[in-house]
């Protein structure tokens, strides 16, 4: 079945021309160009992606994600930003956002996207009772750990050996995208307890009403949705490493139950009377400073404490620029398997921009940004207009300054022409304008056929 996607974008021409493109792609595709329509399609039927702007003009795109969550929990969400707004997006990634993308791109990125969007769990999951545990159960992830060769990342995998071997509670701090995970998975690798279960578990992801249920498990017919017994993620991850990512997001009736089962190692499945004896290290990771949240009252210090019995911060890869082209270097060998090319390597004036700019989005962003390039490239080198504005643009001492509109537009124009093999009648349908405003657009922009 198609993906059936919900385009939401106040500029008319670009979503018109994504949605022919998506459509041409085999997608079945509506558009909304504010929040109040969107609003009102997402109540009306189900979809499974909503690719939406982040500014709109009634509402923004973080409003509409966290809509979604609340009342379409399987449909996933797409942000499309302007270059400034990255870090905006970083923040949506952080609230549940598949992905975002920014403007201008290339429709091929969008697809790429998709494509590994419907990878992940289908739309129909949402009927079956166990969706949460799959929404929240993060697949484990499974790369090799580069370890990097600046002095922070070699303190970071210092702490990493000594504290790997022991049996302790590690806290993980490090903003969005740092390797939190991947920290964490290598944090098991080097244990006892290696080859047993690593259990990754989102916490902003389940509800604080099922969070008993997702942790302890539950007996067939404890309550309404429990058609069959389940095994908590302390039970699956018995013998082995339980990953809490997002501690911070827990509610405090859930930090209470937790806390306890981490003091008695004994859990009770929702609706049974026996006691199970669980034997785990627990791994939490967190983007914020929990140490805010105790003094906030929001996040228990009694939990905070047995959390964090060895902490370690991430570096920000600003912190690390020394590892940058490592990274990069891991993650282009990675999309060329993955995408099946050979790229060689990086432009000098790719080189240049990556050292410039400031990476809010850390390690995904540049792995996001690498395969992205990789599939657009069909030169040995990765050369610069595959590269997403805001990273070209983005000088550290450069004031920041939105002109992604005109980028966008005189972008949009150029595909839809390619497109259109230079048939401006053809380009201007494609556009949703009058042949007339091609022509004033094409003067504007000085774009010679
Ligand atoms: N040391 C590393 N070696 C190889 N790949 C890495 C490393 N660290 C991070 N990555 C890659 O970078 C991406 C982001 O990593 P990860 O998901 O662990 O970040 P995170 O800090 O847990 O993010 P979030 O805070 O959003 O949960 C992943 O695709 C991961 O594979």
């Amino acid at each position: 079945m198609s993906q059936r996607i919900l385009i939401v974008e106040d500029d008319v021409a670009f979503a018109a021309m994504l949605a022919t493109f998506l459509e041409r792609n085999q997608r079945t595709v509506v558009t909304a160009h504010n929040g109040a329509e969107a609003r009102k399609m997402i109540a009306d039927r189900a979809f499974e992606v909503v690719i939406t702007d982040l500014k709109l003009p009634d509402t923004n795109g973080i409003e509409l994600l966290e809509l979604c969550k609340e009342s379409a929990p399987g449909t996933k969400v797409l942000i499309m930003t302007g270059y400034a707004d990255v870090t905006s997006a970083v923040d949506a990634i952080k609230k549940g956002a598949i992905d975002y993308i920014s403007k201008p791109f290339r429709p091929e990125e969008l697809l790429m996207i998709l494509d590994q969007s419907s990878e992940m769990f289908s739309l129909d999951d949402r009927d079956k009772p166990e969706v949460t545990e799959k929404k929240a159960t993060k697949q484990s992830v499974d790369v090799p750990f580069v370890k990097g060769i600046s002095e922070v990342s070699k303190k970071f995998n210092e702490y990493i050996n000594l504290v790997g071997p022991t049996n302790m509670c590690v806290l993980i701090q490090g903003e969005s995208g740092t390797g939190k995970e991947v920290a964490a998975k290598a944090i098991h690798d080097t244990s006892l307890r290696r080859n047993e279960p690593f259990i990754a578990v989102d916490c902003g992801a389940i509800p604080k009403e099922i969070a008993a249920s997702e942790f302890f498990g539950h007996v067939k017919g404890s309550f309404t949705g429990a058609v069959n017994d389940k095994i908590g993620h302390f039970q699956a991850a018995d013998g082995g490493t339980l990953f809490l990512d997002e501690v911070g997001n827990l509610s405090y009736e859930n930090q209470i139950q937790l806390l306890r089962a981490l003091q008695e190692r004994r859990i009770k499945p929702v609706g049974s009377n026996a006691e199970i004896e669980v034997d785990l290290r627990i791994i939490s990771a967190t983007n914020e400073d929990l140490t805010k949240a105790v003094n906030l009252g929001t996040f228990r210090e009694d939990l905070y404490h047995r959390l964090n019995e060895f902490s370690v911060h991430i570096p920000s890869l600003h912190e690390r620029k020394e590892d940058l082209f490592l990274f990069t270097e891991f993650f282009l060998e990675q999309a060329n398997i993955s995408l099946g090319k050979q790229i060689k390597g990086l432009d000098k004036m790719v080189e240049t921009a990556f050292k410039k700019y400031s990476w809010p989005g850390n390690l995904r962003e540049l792995k996001n940004v690498i395969k992205r390039a990789v599939l657009l490239t069909n030169t040995s080198y990765i050369p610069i207009d595959v590269i997403p504005r805001e990273v070209i643009l983005e000088t550290e001492a450069a004031p920041k300054k939105d002109f992604s509109k005109d980028t966008n537009e005189r972008l949009l124009i150029i595909n839809a022409l390619e497109e259109a093999q230079n048939n401006k009648a053809k380009a201007a349908r494609l556009l949703n304008i009058t042949r007339k405003t091609l022509y004033n657009k094409l003067k504007q922009y000085q774009i010679e056929l």
